[in-house]
């Protein structure tokens, strides 16, 4: 692989702001990319249900205030036709699931049942990786709110994240830098296109290489990288999302990815017995919940740009139009809505949970942190009595802080297979204990 990354390693310079976009607008493939600091994630959604029992939200607002019956009530030819919608949406979400599975079991077979040799390596090629790795680490620690989570990570594993991490927040630069308004359906092809190279092993540039290496390694999927792109293009087409459905599908597209993306390097514990697919769905789970958070955390924000990233038949249930989002007042209305979303929200955390306690240990501190800390943003929507137009939703320093060490006391919580008795374990089904264990071979590369 060190052979095949050396002729296309270009170093890159992150410093330079508007390089990497306008790199991927004209298809200049030599260009270094950029990441300017941006301001909060602003986070639009679209899609459907991974699981129908979201769907179960009570959206009947507390206050009835003479609005309508709730849409479970309406059933109806065109709402039975869009369920059955839903449900394909939901298999094509889920089918990314079995395939990365899948992906992770054959990877399994093939490193316990070879002696994986170390990568053939010319000289300097190594230290070329390294500093490719150490570039892609200089971002995350840049830009990651959590970047010291990582530091609990092996050494490989942190590499690895660093180099997806770095990926992503090329793509997501693409439709929410500075030259987003310039970014064409044909640069996110080009984009997709580099990214097929990256999974050939022919990397443009230095960040790229380290992604390269970083697949090479672990059984991580293409699929959820092209979904990512597909989120962005989405972004750039969408002016609002219809109904929850339309909303999930883009949080898996650019938030659940993130989660499949990384599954596969943090690892399993080894003792987990939980299956591949279920600690998937975990993973997918946090991915949706940390976007609708953050989109319910930056409403306003995002009205002013004019979009809104709400479902817009749960909103008319409330009695709400785009123009009072736009308006922004907090009304009883909206507060109940909120309510709501933010019920949600938690369901999808919640879902998350027992997850995070079947990955590998020292990955699980991280999870646990970033979960916690998304959490807190919508006990500060609550706090800030459902104003999150003109009210930042962000938790206090040491509040943040305070969400470290209950991290770690959740990360010692041992994975399911320890902690419940074996009658309770028929979700559980089959042993995959290893499945994302990284091959043998990594430690030597690097
Ligand atoms: C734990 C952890 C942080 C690991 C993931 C590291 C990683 C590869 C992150 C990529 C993030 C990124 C730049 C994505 C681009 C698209 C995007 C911007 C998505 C939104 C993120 C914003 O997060 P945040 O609010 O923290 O913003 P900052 O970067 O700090 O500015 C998203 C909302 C996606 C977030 C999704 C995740 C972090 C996925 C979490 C799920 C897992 C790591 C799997 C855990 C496994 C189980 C079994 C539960």
């Amino acid at each position: 692989m060190a052979l095949m990354l050396l002729p296309a390693i270009a170093p890159v310079d992150i410093s330079v702001g508007l390089g990497f976009t306008e790199a991927v607008r004209q298809g200049d493939r030599s260009q270094g990319k950029v990441f300017t600091p941006r301001r909060r994630r602003r986070w639009s959604l679209q899609s459907l249900y991974a699981d129908s029992k979201y769907a179960c939200v009570e959206f009947e607002p507390e206050n009835t205030m003479g609005l309508p019956p709730p849409l479970s009530s309406l059933v109806t030819s065109a709402a039975a036709a869009a369920a059955e919608a839903a449900v394909s949406l939901e298999q094509k979400v889920y089918d990314v699931i079995l395939k990365q599975s899948s992906l992770v079991k054959k990877k399994l077979a093939l490193t316990t049942a070879l002696d994986v040799k170390p990568d053939l390596a010319i000289p300097g090629s190594l230290s070329l990786l390294k500093e490719a790795y150490d570039t892609c680490g200089e971002v995350y620690m840049k830009f990651s709110c959590i970047f010291v989570g990582t530091l609990l990570l092996t050494p490989e594993r942190r590499r690895a994240i660093w180099a997806i991490y770095v990926w992503c927040r090329r793509t997501d630069e693409l439709v929410d830098g500075p030259n987003a308004s310039h970014i064409t359906p044909t640069a996110l092809d080009r984009w997709e296109s580099r990214l097929e190279d990256v999974f050939a092993g022919c990397p443009y540039d230095m960040l790229d290489a380290a992604l390269s290496d970083t697949v090479s390694k672990y059984p991580v999927d293409i699929q959820p990288f092209r979904d990512m792109i597909e989120g962005m293009r989405i972004d750039l087409n969408m002016p609002r999302y219809q109904n929850f459905d339309e909303l999930y599908l883009y949080c898996y597209y650019v938030a659940g990815t993130v989660g499949l993306m990384s599954v596969p390097v943090m690892g399993s514990a080894p003792e987990s017995k939980a299956t591949a697919e279920s600690v998937y769905r975990a993973a997918l789970a946090l991915g949706i919940a940390n976007q609708l958070t953050n989109i319910h955390g930056d409403v306003g924000e995002d009205a002013r740009r004019g979009r809104i990233y709400l479902p817009q038949d749960e909103l008319a249930r409330f009695g709400l139009s785009d123009d009072e989002i736009f308006d922004g007042k907090v009304t009883d209305k909206w507060r109940s809505f909120m309510k709501n979303q933010i019920k949600r929200a938690r369901m999808f955390f919640r879902a998350a949970e027992d997850g995070v306690s079947e990955l590998n240990q020292a990955s699980r501190w991280l999870v646990w942190a970033s979960l916690l800390l998304h959490q807190q943003i919508l006990d500060e929507i609550e706090a800030n009595d459902y104003n999150n137009f003109t009210k930042r939703a962000s938790a206090s320093k040491a509040k943040k802080l305070m969400a470290l060490p209950v991290a770690l006391g959740r990360s010692l919580v041992t994975p399911s297979s320890l902690r419940q008795s074996s009658s309770a374990k028929t979700r559980l089904e089959g042993n995959l204990c290893h499945w994302i264990e990284p091959p043998t071979s990594e430690k030597k590369m690097l």
